[in-house]
């Protein structure tokens, strides 16, 4: 070391010495820097970097790969790299098991070490999503699933069939009316928003009315156009949900998530003071509807006379009878897995229906038995009971598993260690995104020959097929503890939603729709361009 200074001082001189330590510690100061920032970017990929996966591009990772490919991205990397794959989103690397036993392996057997979902980067930048049952995490979400579990009792869900019935009704009354196609996909968002909106808030949006379907069929898509305080409530919580996409045309700070993470909450903290900026308009959509909601929350807590009927008095009366749920609720949790019921409730039931009527559509031979079955039920004016739905429809049953294995509207689901833990052969650390790629299952030819053809009797529990299949084949509502709070609630809307509609109607592709069908990839799959149908009314 003396010799380094005695050699570095002989050549440099005094003066040159005493200007060469700043140069070095700048030097330093520029390798630290690098060091860090090579760490911050590469040190997530080093932890899990023994899983296989295609080589990644610094920065974006796999999202070009995405952005090409599409959704069906997962399903060509699970063909070259196996059932355990990493795929990078942005900086983030994320874990994709695709395949049955290993969703098992996360989603139960192991549930208890990898309990919590990972949070996108479009929900970090989203305060109002983060407080609800998704996203809450460990005790808490433990508690709170629990309370929203008693809501979910079968009387209270049998209960609501003559509220979906109404809606349904009142929904689908002109249909054939109109000489126009329909865009069915918007009828049955308003309808699965209307339904919703009752079954969360005892609130009616009205968005369902007979007289005006095919005027608010247009008008709701678009931004501000109908001025009363509902539908400006809807139009605000489409345009919240849409803006949380997962790609690259989200806001800017949403973009920053997936690249840089350390740089999002700060650039949405200055974007969001920057009118006309995505990250503005969020914000003020965000506060808007928080607002809303508060509102109605705060009201519904004053009212005694509140009854039970919805799933926000009912949490309010939870609440109050158990002490642990009134320290989980503060009203902020209550708002938040009020509006939640509301996003998740809507958009998912709302594609499922829609994408079945869709496929039925398209096979007429499926459409034949599907009505005759319907038909053979009993008068057209017996509104079926919840017991029924369950047990008198096994064809519908059938038909409603195909399609959403055909069309998963919830292709990965999302978890996150919270210790170390081995899955497939892989040690993970703690903090590792752990993704089911639910919709890559749903296509593999090991469970489902000829994956790509619509056939339900493939889940006719006496055929073959269905004997052979590994039981977690198809999970379209995730899997174990944590899987979809909604899905019996779900089911019954769109039972009921489809023997109405079939005892009146039969539809038809419209000439004026693209094939085959566009999706779009946001927080949940969509149609890119509706889904446009002519109806014709049975006589
Ligand atoms: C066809 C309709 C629906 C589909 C396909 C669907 C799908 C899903 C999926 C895949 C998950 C993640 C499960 C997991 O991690 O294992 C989930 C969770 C959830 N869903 Fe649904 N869902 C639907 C309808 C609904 C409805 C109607 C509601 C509310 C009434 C709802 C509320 C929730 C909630 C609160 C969670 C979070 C559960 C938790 O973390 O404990 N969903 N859903």
């Amino acid at each position: 070391m003396a010799l380094v200074h005695e050699t570095i001082q002989s050549s440099v001189g005094a003066e040159g010495f005493w200007s060469y330590y700043p140069y070095g510690t700048t030097v330093s100061i520029i390798i630290t820097v690098l060091a860090m920032v090579l760490g911050y970017l590469y040190g997530p990929y080093w932890k899990v970097r023994r899983v296989p996966g295609p080589p990644t591009i610094p920065l974006v990772g796999h999202l070009p790969l995405m952005a090409k490919c599409g959704p069906d991205v997962f399903s060509v990397l699970a063909k070259q790299y196996g059932p355990i794959f990493r795929f990078h989103m942005g900086r983030q690397p994320l874990i994709i098991v695709a395949d049955a036993e290993l969703c098992k392996e996360v989603g139960i057997k192991k549930f208890k070490d990898i309990p919590n979902r990972s949070i996108p980067s479009p929900i970090a930048a989203s305060p109002l999503h983060q407080k609800g049952l998704f996203f809450t995490r460990d005790s808490r979400w433990s508690t709170m699933r629990n309370t929203i579990l008693s809501v979910y009792q079968p009387s209270h869900l049998a209960s609501l069939v003559p509220t979906m019935q109404n809606y349904i009704e009142s929904a689908t009354e002109n249909l054939h009316s109109s000489k126009q196609d329909i865009v069915f996909s918007n009828l049955s968002l308003k309808l699965a928003t209307d339904v919703i909106g009752q079954a969360a808030f005892g609130v009616n949006f009205g968005l369902s009315k007979p007289q005006s379907i095919n005027e608010s069929i247009r008008t709701v898509d678009k931004q501000g156009s109908q001025d009363d305080e509902v539908s400006d409530f809807i139009n605000q919580h489409i345009y919240s949900t849409t803006q949380l996409k997962m790609d690259l045309s989200g806001s800017v700070s949403i973009i920053l998530g997936l690249l840089v993470p350390i740089l999002q909450e700060p650039f949405r903290q200055i974007l969001k003071r920057i009118p006309g900026t995505m990250d503005w308009k969020v914000e003020r959509t965000n506060k808007k509807l928080s607002g809303r909601l508060d509102e109605i929350v705060s009201n519904r807590m004053k009212d005694k006379n509140r009854g039970s009927k919805d799933f926000l008095s009912q949490i309010l009366s939870a609440r109050e009878s158990e002490n642990v749920a009134k320290n989980v609720f503060t009203p902020d949790y209550i708002s938040a897995v009020t509006y939640e019921h509301l996003l998740a409730g809507s958009a998912t039931t709302s594609f499922t229906l829609s994408s079945i009527v869709y496929l039925v559509a398209g096979h007429p031979e499926v459409e034949k038995k599907l009505v005759a079955e319907i038909d053979g039920f009993g008068p057209h004016d017996q509104v079926p009971t919840a017991y029924d739905l369950q047990h008198k429809f096994p064809y519908l049953d059938q038909v409603i598993k195909e399609a959403m294995r055909f069309y998963i509207v919830s292709p990965l689901v999302a978890r996150e260690t919270s210790k170390e833990v081995e899955i497939g052969g892989y040690l993970l650390p703690k903090g590792t995104w752990v993704w089911l790629a639910v919709g890559v299952l749903a296509k593999d030819p090991k469970n489902f020959p000829n994956p790509d053809k619509f056939i339900p009797e493939r889940f006719d529990p006496n055929c073959e097929e269905e004997k052979q299949r590994h039981p977690y084949a198809l999970i379209p509502f995730g899997i174990g503890p944590r899987a979809c709070v909604g899905r019996k609630f779900s089911l019954q809307e769109i039972k009921l939603s489809l023997i109405h509609l079939y005892r009146k109607y039969t539809f038809q592709h419209s000439s004026t729709m693209e094939n085959p069908l566009e999706l779009e990839y946001g927080i949940v799959l969509n149609f890119k361009h509706g889904v446009k149908l002519t109806v014709t009314k049975r006589t």
